[in-house]
């Protein structure tokens, strides 16, 4: 039988999505076996520009960290790779906290910056194969 396919959530703010996509880009192989969800923004990068199937939330400030957090708490969720822009204040900022909150309540891995994404992302890499 085969594993159940790893649930990531991929978030990025606007200065950071050209991040996300040199990130995602650079796991496309092991993310493409994945089940993927995004922010409406983010999601349609990762869609249009690598090609992955993602399932799409509302964008950030609409309300999609809020569902991707809802998914999160109901056990739908293995890790949330959230790269946030630190030095621009975000409308939605309660909406990001209570994300990043949920994460630590429910022990999901949760990462904030590309370093730690790439830690996040190489070990999810290994414990599948
Ligand atoms: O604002 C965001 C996360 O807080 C990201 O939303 P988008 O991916 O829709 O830009």
């Amino acid at each position: 039988m085969k594993p159940p396919k790893s649930r990531i959530a991929l978030i990025a703010h606007d200065k950071k999505k050209d991040d996300m996509i040199t990130l995602a880009g650079e796991y496309r192989d092991f993310l493409a076996g994945c089940s993927l969800t995004a922010t409406g923004t983010t999601g349609a990068r990762l869609i249009n520009e690598l090609g992955l199937a993602v399932e799409c939330k509302h964008s950030g400030p609409f309300g999609g960290d809020l569902q991707i957090g809802a998914d999160l708490v109901t056990g739908e969720l293995d890790c949330v790779i959230f790269l946030r822009d630190p030095m621009t204040p975000q409308p939605h900022e309660p909406d990001i906290n209570a994300l990043v909150r949920a994460c630590d309540v429910h022990d999901i891995a949760c990462a904030t910056n590309v370093a730690t994404a790439h830690l996040v992302l190489k070990q999810m890499m290994s414990s599948k194969s």
